[in-house]
Parts: C-alpha cells; sequence; structure tokens
C-alpha cells in the first residue's frame, strides 16, 4: 500500500491566528490564502504491516525523535480514521527553502494526508482531506486546494464543518506574490505558541476577533472583482493587526526586525510612486509583497537595492493536491 502526493504551501492574505479548540486545530476566526506554484512537498507514504514504528525521511535524512512523533500523533489519527494499524514510512522532500520563510508545515501536513489516505484506498474528496491536514497544521487545512482559498472556521465543536474551499482557481486571476528574504538575526517564537500566548492573554485580540470576519468579506468581494487594490489594502491592514495583538501579549513579542520595518516603508513609498505594491508578515522577519505581475519587475528592483534584503523569490498562484506514479 503505497502512494506519492504532492501539495503546494500556501501564503494566508487574512490570518488564521488563534485556535478555539487545540487538539482539533479548530481555528478562533476564518481565513483565506493563496495557495503557491514555486514551493511545494512531495511526499511517499508506504504502510507496512512488518514494521513495528513509523519512519519518517525528511529531504533524504531521519527527522529527530520530537518530529518524529508529531508525525506518529498525526498519522495515528489517519490510522484511527481508516480503521488501520500498520505502521508507515514516510518519505518527504520540500521544495520549499526553509530559509525563505515559508512555513513547509502547511505543504508537508497536506501532502501527508493525501499521499497517507491513498496508500490506504480512501478516495477522499478535498473537504475530507482538507479536515484530516487540519488536524496536523491549522493552515495545511488550505494547502489541499489551488488558488485563492477560505478555510471556513466552522461551529460545530467536533470540527465538522471547519474546512476550506477554493474561491477562484490558479489560472482565474495571476498576481505576483514576492517572498522578501531578510537576514534572521534570532530565534522566533512559533507561530504555534505565539498565537496560544496572543489568545490567552492580549487585551488586543478581542479587536482582531471583533474585525476578522470583515476582512475575510472584504478580501472575497476583491477576488471575486480581480480588485487588486481592495484585495492589497485588506490584506496588508489585517496583518498588520495580527501583528498588533502580540504587543499587548504577556510577554509581548515581534516578529519584525529592523530589515521587516524598513521594507514595509519601501512598500509604501512604492505606493507614493504609482505603484499598487502591498505587503504581509507571517510569524517571521520575512515580508512577502502582492503586486500585479507587470509591475514585478519594478518592485523587485526596488527591493534588491536594500542592503537589508538577502533575496528574493517570485510566486504566482498554484495548483491543490495532485498525485504522482509511485
Ligand atoms: O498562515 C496563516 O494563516 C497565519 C500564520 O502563518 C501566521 F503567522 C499562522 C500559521 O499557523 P500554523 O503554523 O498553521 O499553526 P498550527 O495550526 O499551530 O500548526
Amino acid at each position: 500500500m503505497k502512494a506519492v502526493a504532492q501539495a503546494h504551501t500556501n501564503i494566508a492574505l487574512i490570518k488564521y491566528w488563534g485556535k478555539r479548540d487545540e487538539a482539533l486545530f479548530l481555528p478562533m476566526n476564518s481565513s483565506l490564502s493563496i495557495t503557491l506554484d514555486r514551493f511545494y512537498t512531495t511526499t511517499g507514504v508506504q504502510f507496512c504491516k512488518d514494521l513495528s514504528k513509523d519512519i519518517f525521511m525528511l529531504n533524504g535524512e531521519l527527522v529527530n525523535e520530537q518530529e518524529l512523533a508529531k508525525m506518529t500523533r498525526f498519522l495515528d489519527i489517519i490510522r484511527n480514521y481508516a480503521g488501520v494499524q500498520e505502521h508507515a514510512i514516510i518519505n518527504s522532500t520540500n521544495k520549499v527553502p526553509t530559509a525563505a520563510g515559508f512555513a513547509s508545515s502547511a505543504s508537508g501536513y497536506a501532502a501527508v494526508a493525501a499521499a497517507s489516505t491513498k496508500a490506504l484506498g480512501l478516495e477522499l474528496g478535498g473537504k475530507e482531506l482538507s479536515m484530516l491536514a487540519r488536524r496536523g497544521s491549522g493552515s495545511a487545512t488550505r494547502s489541499i486546494f489551488g488558488g485563492y482559498v477560505e478555510w471556513q472556521k466552522g461551529e460545530r465543536e467536533d470540527g465538522s464543518d471547519s474546512y476550506a474551499k477554493q474561491i477562484l482557481g490558479e489560472k482565474e486571476w495571476g498576481l505576483t506574490i514576492l517572498s522578501v528574504l531578510l537576514e534572521s538575526k534570532c530565534k522566533k517564537v512559533s507561530s504555534r505558541e505565539g498565537m496560544k500566548r496572543t489568545v490567552e492573554t492580549s487585551p488586543f485580540y478581542s479587536g482582531w476577533l471583533d474585525t476578522v470576519e470583515h476582512d475575510i468579506y472584504s478580501a472575497k468581494e476583491a477576488i471575486r472583482n480581480h480588485d487588486f487594490d481592495q484585495l492589497g489594502k485588506v490584506s496588508e491592514a489585517n496583518a498588520l493587526k495580527m501583528h498588533a495583538t502580540m504587543l499587548g501579549a504577556t510577554p509581548p513579542f515581534t516578529y519584525w526586525q529592523s530589515g521587516t520595518l524598513a521594507v514595509m516603508e519601501r512598500i509604501q513609498e512604492l505606493r507614493e510612486e504609482g505603484i499598487s505594491a502591498y505587503f504581509t508578515i507571517d510569524a517571521g522577519p520575512n515580508v512577502k509583497v502582492l503586486c500585479m505581475p507587470n509591475d514585478e519587475e519594478r518592485v523587485r528592483a526596488a527591493l534588491l537595492h536594500m542592503s537589508e534584503v538577502e533575496d528574493i523569490y517570485s510566486c504566482h498562484p498554484g495548483p491543490g493536491i495532485t498525485y504522482l506514479p509511485e
């Protein structure tokens, strides 16, 4: 029983920030992302009855005990879902340069969910696959689909209505997402720990929840109308609100470094010069810049001139899950 699947990473425009259920990875709010063409994880899964435990290879090397324990917990959920006991060999390759500041957990868990269920002979639809991937990492919920994707937060306690769906296909509206790589100076707070601390201690968190569902509405309207400036404005404001919640946490924290602020300022200057460019930032110092393809070279040139910028990866909307020959 073996299968190979590929899943692409995604960038949230309206952020997932906070869980209402840590065990089931149920979010406090809905989120919206673009799946990217350039970065993905390819995973082969083989279940074998002779194995006494799971084996997890990542980029050709056995992972450490902590990563293996996380993957085994995820596979236990899949084994329970499929009603099997067998252990598995997981072989994943990330075409997601970790240094690029992309969380490969989104593409990683989505690829494992797809390959393992396929290897077990389950032909799951996107909704079921999305709910399974969610149990590995929240943002993986969205990587099952290509293009522009909404993860509906759902209301039910069992999470049976918390899954993603595609809003617009990857070929229906071409945007550019520039991943701007800054030198990273210090160990960051993981997104999992960061959102937990924020939910539990930040007085600004209620303000986040008061406005994020309207941001989802505005972003979906902008995508339907191909209104880039409306999408850019609501995405940039949403990212700033997410990061503002952390400053009120106990202890306070921020992911921003001097280079982060410098790029933010340069993007705002470009807008004053008449170029429609907007930024978003996740749980790290790196900045992702949204622009239309015909402005890509001017935005890239302006940013590459900055001493703080180490590299820039150009991405566009990409596909959802694909199954590859074994
Ligand atoms: O991607 C977004 O919507 C926004 C973030 O990237 C903001 F930084 C959070 C991603 O969180 P994730 O790593 O999925 O957490 P997990 O569920 O605890 O594994």
